[in-house]
């Protein structure tokens, strides 16, 4: 029988909350007799400075690398926020995704049925909508030096980050989406501003090539990523694939979670390379959605962003694919009975918290399991 050793990182806010509900998951696949899962939890973002005086500690980072997969809840809240930018909450998630060299990040858009009227959009332009986007997810003006604030004297000062990419980064993106493509529709949509950055055009020029010469049958567009957010919100259903930089990728998959009705629907999958001897990829599972402080501590988060990040583990962490299709199944199963929490709450629907929607999932998955 197969282990797979777990590294959960809960964090702040409503990420602890999420979490619980995962382990509901994990409960029923122990208890199903195939592959088994061993969970350990670290302390990460707030939760650690509070504990350590850092986001993340160097012992936990280590067993992140060497854990099968990690599973991240959020990071964040008002309590930090006047800590230094090195060690905010959020830094502890950077560190996390640039030691462990995740540069592909998955963030699928789906709308389920059940919640076409959810999203922000008539329902006939969300209904059966599918878009994955691939953000770039270890470069960027997220990690570019310089980035610093410098004191210019008489109460003036100059915050500066930078944007920068290299050949080699846009490539194994580029590549991470044609692939993607060749699986589902056929289709890749490159976004960048290549009218006033200089990454944009090396972006655009990378994408191009390698869409020419590797993946000639994908059908390849280029957008510039301010109309591309437009375009995203007036017919969403022309992308199949979008794939843009870190931050683009960033604001472009938090509009998209309106499309399928709320920021607590999307899961995302921070994938790195394959090892050239194992063919294993270190890998990091979260939700889109941050630590909603508005929110924590009063049990009504959706939690299913969360347990479809665990899905999208099982599935490209551990190649389960039946038990994969059977959560999200369930997923959408529990939506379709009208059971909802609040922000994808509709008319007509019972309203749920966070532990009963988890309970829902967990109950309906193993129905699923054991059919
Ligand atoms: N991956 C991470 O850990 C991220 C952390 N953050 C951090 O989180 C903190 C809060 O950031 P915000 O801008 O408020 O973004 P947020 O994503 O935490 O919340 C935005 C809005 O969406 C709602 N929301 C988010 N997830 C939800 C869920 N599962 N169920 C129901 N409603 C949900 C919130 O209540 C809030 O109104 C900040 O410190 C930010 O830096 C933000 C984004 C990602
Ligand atoms: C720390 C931030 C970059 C987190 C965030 O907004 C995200 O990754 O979506
Ligand atoms: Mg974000």
């Amino acid at each position: 029988m197969t282990t797979h050793k777990l590294l959960l990182l809960p964090g702040d806010g409503i990420g602890p909350e999420a979490m619980a509900e995962v382990g509901k998951i994990v409960a029923v696949l122990n208890g199903a007799g195939g592959d088994r899962f061993e969970t350990e939890e670290a302390l990460v973002g707030g939760a650690a400075i509070d504990a350590h005086g850092v986001p993340v500690a160097d012992r936990d980072m280590d067993r992140a690398l060497k854990a099968d997969a990690v599973l991240f809840g959020a990071v964040g809240g008002p309590k930090w926020d006047g800590v230094a930018y090195e060690i905010r909450p959020e830094a502890g998630l950077l560190r996390l995704r640039k030691d462990m060299a995740l540069f592909a990040n998955l963030r699928p858009a789906i709308c389920y049925p059940a919640l076409a009227e959810a999203s922000s959009l008539k329902r006939e332009l969300v209904d059966g909508l599918d878009i994955l986007i691939l953000r770039e997810l270890t470069g960027g003006v997220y990690f570019g030096i310089p980035k610093e604030i410098v004191d210019l004297g008489e109460g003036q000062k100059r915050g500066i980050d930078t944007q920068v990419y290299e050949t080699y980064e846009i490539e194994r993106i580029a590549r991470a989406a044609f692939e993607a493509a060749r699986t589902r529709k056929g289709k890749v949509t490159s976004m960048e501003k290549r009218n006033v950055m200089k990454t944009g055009v090396l972006w655009n020029e990378v994408v191009s090539r390698v869409g020419r010469d590797e993946y000639p049958d994908v059908r390849l567009e280029h957008m510039l990523a301010d109309a591309g957010g437009m375009q995203l919100v007036r017919a969403p259903k022309q992308f199949d694939v979008i794939v843009t930089d870190n931050l683009f990728g960033d604001m472009l998959s938090d509009i998209a979670a309106m499309l399928t009705g709320s920021l607590g629907m999307l899961p995302s999958a921070s994938l790195g390379a394959p090892d050239a001897a194992t063919g294993k990829r270190r890998a990091l599972y979260e939700p889109v959605h941050g630590s909603a402080p508005d929110i924590a501590g009063q049990g009504i988060a959706n939690p299913i962003a969360m347990i479809a990040s665990f899905a999208m583990m099982l599935r490209y962490s551990f190649a389960l694919m039946r038990e994969a299709d059977a959560l999200e199944a369930a997923i959408a199963a529990v939506l379709e009975s009208g059971t909802r929490t609040g922000d994808i709450m509709a008319p007509g629907c019972r309203q749920v918290g966070t532990a009963e929607m988890g309970d829902a999932v967990a109950a309906e998955f193993a129905r699923r399991l054991a059919a």
